[in-house]
């Protein structure tokens, strides 16, 4: 009899969540049926839409909703084998026994049986998840950046925003990016972002937008919301695009958001805004087999030293011109591997 520790949302939350809004408790998970398997969590994943989901899909006493990569212990579905390891939508718990289905978002998947030891599997529900697959779709699909264009991305050294950042580099775009702390600062340099700033020591948004790019912005990638999308609006170049991915500032805001009345200034500069789920299926067909996670530069890593160089000069010929090439920089473990 396996029992699992679960975290469940013992009171909706008002506001900023509280720890008291939690409740730890155990289950006894049920036998396996057929197509079932056993799972341990490894990583669960925590992300910014939980604050506005859990109020909307779940009841107080529900398990707090999510993804996890969980190890497979025991299995009567032979898609997921004992010993596989799988990102799976079983919300906030150690143990889990299920088919995998999910109720409000992907099922659950296996992850490749080759997936190399020097890659963490906490990227399953980073740079090459959900978040990863997000800055992608939105840059590719809703943004269709261009080489040369500039990109602004706020929000820019969470999960989504680093990978906007880079990938924006690869696509040859001058990108500027906002944090809230000098480290933060510091890391998106580190990755590449021509230029970032701190957004809570600035004295004004909108000199520090224009110092950033004087030119303005042909593209903001939106994670934030409220004061911050206002200003950036205003720093919009004509035929400007803005992709709604997020709006991190308002999902703990109890009062009624007041609107920054932007239809002037979309009029006047004929700009677009477009909101998106990020959706796997599309970024996957996208990405598929052909994503490349790679450091060309490390030199501390052994498999990198001898990878690295080989993926480099793969990644200049013509017939690889779709393959995306990515540096990932987690836990302080820089590595390469085909997907
Ligand atoms: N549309 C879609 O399909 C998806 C949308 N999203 C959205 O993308 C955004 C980023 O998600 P993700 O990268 O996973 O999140 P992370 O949790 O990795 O990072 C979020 C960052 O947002 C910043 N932040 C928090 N509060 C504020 C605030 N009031 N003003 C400005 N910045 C703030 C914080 O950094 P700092 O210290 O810099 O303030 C925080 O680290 C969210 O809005 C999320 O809802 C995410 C995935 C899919
Ligand atoms: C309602 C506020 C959403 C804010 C934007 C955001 O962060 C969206 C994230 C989704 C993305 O499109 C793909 C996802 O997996 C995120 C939503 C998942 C919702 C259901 C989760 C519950 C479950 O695990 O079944």
């Amino acid at each position: 009899m396996v029992k699992a520790k679960v975290w469940t949302l013992q009171k909706h939350f008002v506001g900023f969540p509280k720890e008291t809004d939690f409740k730890l408790k155990e289950e006894t998970l049920p036998e396996l049926q057929n197509g079932d398997v056993l799972l341990e969590a490894v990583f669960l994943s925590l992300d910014p839409y939980m604050r506005s989901v859990s109020s909307l899909l779940i009841k107080e006493g529900d398990v707090m909703v999510g993804a996890q990569v969980a190890k497979v212990l025991q299995s009567r579905n032979p898609a997921f084998p004992v010993g596989c390891y799988v990102v799976a939508p079983c919300g906030w718990r150690t143990h889990s026994v299920t088919n995998g289905k999910a109720v409000f978002s992907l099922d659950m998947a296996r992850l490749p049986p080759d997936w190399p030891k020097d890659v963490p599997l906490s990227l399953a529900v980073g740079a090459l998840g959900m978040p990863g697959l997000t800055a992608l779709y939105g840059l590719e699909e809703i943004l269709q950046v261009k080489p040369g264009e500039i990109v602004l991305v706020s929000a820019a050294a969470g999960a989504v925003g680093a990978m906007v950042g880079q990938i924006c580099k690869i696509k040859g775009c001058k990108v500027v990016g906002s944090a809230g702390s000098e480290e933060k600062v510091a890391y998106l340099k580190e990755l590449g972002f021509d230029h970032v700033f701190n957004y809570k020591t600035i004295t004004s948004l909108d000199e520090a937008l224009k110092q950033a790019s004087p030119e303005g912005y042909d593209c903001y990638f939106e994670n934030v919301g409220g004061a911050f999308f206002t200003a950036a609006l205003n720093q919009m170049r004509p035929r400007g695009r803005i992709a709604v991915c997020g709006a991190i500032a308002l999902y703990n805001s109890t009062t009624p958001q007041l609107c920054p009345f932007p239809h002037l200034s979309m009029l006047i500069k004929s700009i677009r805004m477009e909101g998106f789920q990020e959706s796997f299926d599309e970024a996957l067909k996208k990405a598929g087999d052909q994503l490349v996670v790679v450091d060309f530069t490390a030199t501390w890593c052994g498999p990198c030293q001898m990878i690295g160089p080989f993926f480099k000069e793969l990644s200049e010929k013509p017939e690889n011109k779709n393959v995306v090439f990515l540096k990932v920089d987690v836990d302080d473990v820089q590595a390469s591997h085909f997907i």
